[in-house]
């Protein structure tokens, strides 16, 4: 017997149906094509990018987390559990992007440039058991050698060298993860460097990092492994005025060297959009990441909220037909929600705008494009905001068996008495 609440679901959905089949949109499809996209969910937001191990370093490099919401996540076990509940709240299947930083290594001290795959076999079995495919990325902050505000284009060819060592077993870790899920892994490389005032010479810390990047891939790496990325920033916490990786530098390296280049949308002007920026990108690259994320006045990483450009990013990756060529990756870090929310919301959102991107009238937009009839496009784009997305939406969460609606929360706030209150600011060994 259906529950009042399915019942009305799907009611609400047939008439809702009519509308979108009035426009010759096929809801189907749509639902077929968003549920075949994968979204890399951060692991950092669990644990406010502090992992695990318990070096007693601040996160500094210009990366800031804000909150105290209390029943963060204080090893590996309480990590996977929090994440075990999240994908339970999402539908589709989705994978798991890890930072070096959260290495199991009992309680081990390992330098970074010596970490190995078996430093990650726990989260290799976790992930093989639930068929989560994996990213990856080097820390290169929140580190002794980092604290010059250098990395990779680090003026002391010591500490260069340090991080060319941790970047080498990065991809080696990236590859062993690749292999065991059988899904190429994305190992991405964003570094903090950069001055916090005006340097002279713009050039040398560039021709650095260039070089670092060359000697960090000379090994071949099978593809069916690993794939390598490059993140770009415009400025950070204490690199107000130059940082090296900028985007010109990153996305003139990615195409001269065809690696992934990974557009973060906190990491350009605030007027500028990363969803502007995929078209041409994709001109030049056979494929990118995105770190999806929501400045508020800087890099903020706030949590994503369906708006404009939301919906702008799931525009471009769906118009442009790249999603077997756009990897979506999270970037977001809230410490003052509850951090299961968090993911939760950020990532529904996600797939939202993407189930609406899958539902735009695109013969109708594309004839009214072709013919110079901008009007009709302009009074189309404005009415196609009133159709019934939340119908679908409701039907495909039940289609896909997760909560609909804002139910998710009641099982958020039953975790959060049961699990996360039990969980002090003690670290749990
Ligand atoms: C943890 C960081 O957010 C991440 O590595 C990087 O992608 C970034 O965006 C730094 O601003
Ligand atoms: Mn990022």
């Amino acid at each position: 017997m259906p529950t009042p609440k399915r019942q009305s679901i799907e009611q609400t959905y047939e008439i809702a149906k009519e509308r979108y089949d009035t426009l010759g949109i096929n809801i189907d499809s749509a639902m077929q094509k968003t549920s075949e996209i994968s979204i890399s969910l951060h692991c950092w937001q669990g644990d406010d990018v502090t992992g695990f191990e318990n070096q007693g370093q601040n996160l500094g490099s210009g990366l800031a987390v804000t909150g105290h919401y209390p029943g963060k996540a204080r090893n590996a076990d309480e990590l996977r559990k929090d994440l075990d509940l999240v994908y339970q709240l999402l539908p589709g299947k989705h994978r798991l992007n890890l930072h070096a930083i959260y290495l199991e290594s009992s309680g081990k001290k390992i330098e970074r440039n010596n970490i190995q795959p078996e430093h990650f076999s726990r989260w290799i079995d976790w992930a093989k058991a639930n068929n989560i495919g994996l990213d990856f990325n080097p820390s290169c902050f929140g580190h002794q050698h980092s604290n010059s505000g250098f990395t990779l284009s680090n003026q002391d060819p010591n500490i260069r060298n340090f991080w060319i060592e941790h970047c080498v077993a990065a991809r080696h870790i990236g590859a062993a993860m690749g292999k065991a899920t059988d899904s190429p892994c994305i190992t991405n490389i964003w570094i903090p460097d950069g001055y916090k005032d005006t340097p002279y010479d713009r050039m040398a810390p560039r021709e650095r990092l260039m070089l670092s990047l060359d000697t960090i891939f000379q090994e071949k790496i099978d593809k069916a492994h690993n794939l390598d990325s490059v993140e770009s920033k415009l400025f950070g916490i204490g690199s107000e005025s130059y940082v090296t990786g900028s985007h010109e530098f990153y996305l003139g390296y990615a195409i001269s060297r065809q690696k992934l280049y990974c557009l973060d949308a906190g990491h350009f002007h605030p007027t500028e959009t990363i969803s502007d920026k995929v078209s041409s990108t994709m001109l030049y690259l056979d494929e990118i990441l995105l770190h999806v994320s929501r400045g508020v006045r800087w890099d903020s990483d706030h949590v994503i909220t369906l708006n404009d450009d939301l919906h702008a990013i799931a525009q471009s990756i769906v118009r442009g037909n790249f999603a077997h060529r756009i990897h979506i990756g999270l970037d977001f870090f809230d410490a003052s929600i509850n951090r299961i929310a968090a993911w939760t919301i950020g990532t529904r959102n996600m797939i939202k705008a993407l189930l609406a991107a899958h539902l735009e009238p695109v013969t109708l937009l594309k004839n009214y494009e072709d013919q110079a009839d901008y009007t009709n496009r302009l009074a189309l784009l404005e009415e196609i905001k009133m159709l019934p997305l939340g119908a679908i939406w409701d039907y495909y969460c039940l289609k896909y068996d997760v909560p609909t609606r804002n139910d998710w929360m009641l099982e958020v706030k039953q975790y959060e008495h049961d699990v996360l209150s039990k969980r002090t600011d003690d670290v749990a060994m």
